[in-house]
């Protein structure tokens, strides 16, 4: 647990029904006068969709804008570049991302390269940054990464399939959007992959090394969220009470990590991500329950305190009884949102997990894990969890 520590979030955070109509103004009131509109060609193509939206209230501020639609799931290097191009040769003063994680690092990432040199493989890192991004603001339609409020960039190198972070305050977007109206139309599958990556980004920063009581408060609330609501969006996406909720749950996980940061299932799940371009939240989940059982002897009354939170009862256990119904939960969490256990399903080769390990070990967010790995047992848990039946 940290005593002193920076709190950093963005400074402004719309969020709720019909939020995204006060983005022109705000790009006004920022001086963007030609942001990059960075997203993907699904969104794009949407009627009526979250990219429609954004357009129709800069449109409305009078704020022009040129559109970037390249962001490839997983940005690749090639993507970053591409937008850097289309903002120059456009002369554009300002970036504003639309979508998932995707679209947001991608975005951060374009910023990070006009700004801080071309080579974002070098700034892989934390506190790398030397030069402030320009401008940014993220409208979120994923529940989610919660890219659109952190300090966290993550790109993947497509020669290497090495997927790395850029950390740093300064690629904290200046304000973030969060409309539920955004999400009802997110798919089952995604919507459960993308809700786990929020539980999971709920669990880890309670367990981390860098905790602190109010990224605590934060997690567990969040965790209640995710237990009330993420079956009922996955099985009931128009469901607009459960989407806000998990819109809370992702804006709560996102702001703890951001400030108590994540663990080995992130930097485990960074690998498969980069090795397979399988889906992250797909990933993390995967990997979930796996990576704490192996975590829960650091801990094991913090695993007590999830087990709670997540609506066990604990009454009358051991503390390594009741954190073990942590681990129960998380697994049960998986198989209700239809995720695969093992990690065959998205192409998980044995031949590669050693290098995978290795990479782990060095991912930014390995340094946080609760408990301290060798490479041979992180390549027992990827074992582990291509065994899963
Ligand atoms: N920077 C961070 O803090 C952070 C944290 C966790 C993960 N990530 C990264 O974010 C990426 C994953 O982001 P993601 O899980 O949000 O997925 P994503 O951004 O890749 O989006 C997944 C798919 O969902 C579609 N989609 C998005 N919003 C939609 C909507 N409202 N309706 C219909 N379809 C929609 C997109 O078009 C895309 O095809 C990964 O690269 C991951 O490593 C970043
Ligand atoms: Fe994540």
């Amino acid at each position: 647990m940290k005593e002193n520590f920076d709190f950093l979030m963005p400074s402004v955070n719309f969020f709720g029904k019909g939020v995204i109509k006060k983005i022109g103004d705000r790009a006004k009131m920022l001086h963007m006068t030609k942001p990059l509109i960075v997203t993907d060609k699904f969104l794009r193509g949407m009627d009526n969709g979250p990219v429609a939206q954004t357009l129709d209230s800069l449109d409305a501020a009078g704020v022009s804008y040129v559109i970037f639609d390249g962001v490839e799931p997983n940005p690749k290097i090639r993507n970053i570049q591409a937008a850097k191009q289309v903002y120059l040769d456009n002369d554009c003063d300002s970036i504003i991302t639309v979508g998932g994680g995707s679209s947001h690092d991608c975005g951060k990432g374009t910023g990070i390269i006009l700004t801080n040199g071309d080579d974002i493989t070098k700034l892989a890192g934390i506190e790398t940054l030397e030069n402030p991004l320009p401008p940014l603001m993220a409208v979120n339609t994923t529940a989610g990464t919660a890219s659109e409020l952190t300090r966290h960039c993550v790109i993947t190198n497509e020669k290497t399939k090495l997927k790395f972070v850029v950390v740093s305050w300064r690629n904290i977007p200046l304000v973030s959007f969060n409309d539920p109206m955004l999400e009802l139309d997110v798919p089952a599958a995604m919507t459960a992959a993308t809700g786990m990556d929020t539980f999971v980004q709920s669990i880890e920063p309670y367990v981390s090394t860098n905790r602190n009581e109010i990224t605590d408060g934060q997690c567990i609330e969040a965790i209640k969220l995710c237990e009330e609501s993420l079956r009922e969006a996955v099985a009931n996406g128009h469901n607009l009470e459960a989407r806000t909720k998990m819109v809370e749950a992702e804006m709560l996980g996102g702001m703890a990590f951001n400030n108590a940061d994540l663990g080995y299932v992130h930097a485990m799940a960074h690998q498969l991500g980069g090795q397979y371009d399988a889906p992250h939240g797909v990933c993390c989940a995967m990997l979930l329950p796996i990576v704490e059982e192996y975590n829960l002897v650091a801990c094991p009354e913090r695993f007590a305190e999830l087990a709670k939170a997540m609506g066990e009862n604990t009454d009358g256990l051991s503390t390594r009884d009741a954190a073990e119904l942590a681990i129960k939960a998380m697994r049960q969490m998986a198989d209700d949102v239809h995720i695969p256990r093992s990690i065959k399903a998205i192409g998980a080769k044995p031949e590669d997990f050693e290098l995978m390990a290795e990479n782990a070990l060095k991912d930014g967010n390995a340094f946080s894990n609760p408990r301290k790995g060798t490479k041979e047992e992180i390549v027992q848990l990827f074992q582990k969890a291509y065994d899963m039946k």
